[in-house]
């Protein structure tokens, strides 16, 4: 069993120290008050080995998140291994291939539409992250004793291109706006769009990656499932020619997409401070 599911059902009454955030990013808001009934579908992951885990950086001292997850490499097809992935229950191996299909056909309609309304040809973004790197994460953030204190995600902006989130009716993804967090309520049947990184990089900063964060709630369990389309590691993102000038200068350097994973994950993500690193002075 994975740890933050395994602290939550030994029925503790405080969280270890090393899940408790420094008093500015701890949550103002303990979002305690969703009654829905929720049934948390049972998906065995004990046979699986692709990437999974609690820890989100390699960082030994990090203060931990109140998350486990579970990933699934989908794209390109080289990296895709179902023998990894759960084989109960009987549909999943199929239901997760073809949801990586529908999510790539929808994120490339939109980076079309994103390409499209900056001036560029429709494929341009699609052609500058090359081939698509798809990862499905699955979120399970458990019920939690002290939710004031912890987070489930800390607070970052996804690195790829864009982010298709899934969220169940529970509530607890929250974005920041203008330095507040606001709750984004579940939609049922709807799908949240971030925009990442690299769409940031690329429209020369006309698109903003949003930052964001997961809190957790004292009742209820929660599941979310991020599908994300990244360009390979060796890919380096710049601005688009066509939207830098003299007038409009380029707002970050270039970067070597692998840099910027390393980066993230080695001091942590810190909001978008990462991103931030790039920006031309
Ligand atoms: O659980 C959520 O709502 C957020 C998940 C997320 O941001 C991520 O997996 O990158
Ligand atoms: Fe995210």
């Amino acid at each position: 069993m994975a740890a933050a599911q395994a602290l939550s059902d030994r029925g503790l009454s405080h969280i270890p120290t090393d899940y408790i955030r420094p008093p500015g990013e701890r949550p103002e808001v303990a979002h305690d008050s969703f009654s829905q009934q929720h049934n948390i579908p049972v998906i065995d992951i004990s046979e699986a080995s692709e990437g999974y885990g609690h820890r989100m950086l390699v960082r030994e001292d990090q203060v931990l998140d109140w998350r486990d997850y579970f990933d699934h490499h989908t794209f390109p097809l080289t990296r895709r291994n179902p023998e990894n992935w759960p084989l109960n229950p009987p549909a999943y191996r199929q239901t997760i291939k073809e949801y990586s299909e529908h999510m790539k056909l929808l994120a490339q309609r939109l980076l079309s539409l994103i390409s499209e309304s900056l001036g560029l040809k429709p494929s341009y973004i699609q052609d500058a992250i090359g081939e698509l790197y798809q990862n499905i994460s699955l979120n399970y953030y458990p019920p939690c004793p002290q939710p004031e204190l912890t987070l489930g995600l800390q607070s970052h902006s996804d690195l790829g291109a864009i982010t298709l989130l899934l969220q169940d009716d529970v509530g607890g993804l929250q974005v920041s706006v203008d330095g507040s967090w606001f709750a984004v309520q579940p939609v049922p049947g709807a799908l949240v769009v971030n925009l990442a990184d690299q769409v940031q990089i690329l429209s020369n900063g006309r698109y903003k990656s949003i930052e964001h964060r997961a809190v957790v709630n004292r009742n209820k369990s929660r599941i979310s499932i991020a599908t994300f389309y990244d360009p390979a590691k060796e890919v380096v993102i710049s601005p688009a020619s066509e939207l830098v000038g003299s007038d409009h200068p380029a707002k970050y350097k270039h970067v070597l997409f692998g840099d910027h994973v390393s980066a993230w994950y080695q001091k942590g993500p810190d909001g978008k401070k990462v991103l931030d690193s790039l920006s031309v002075k």
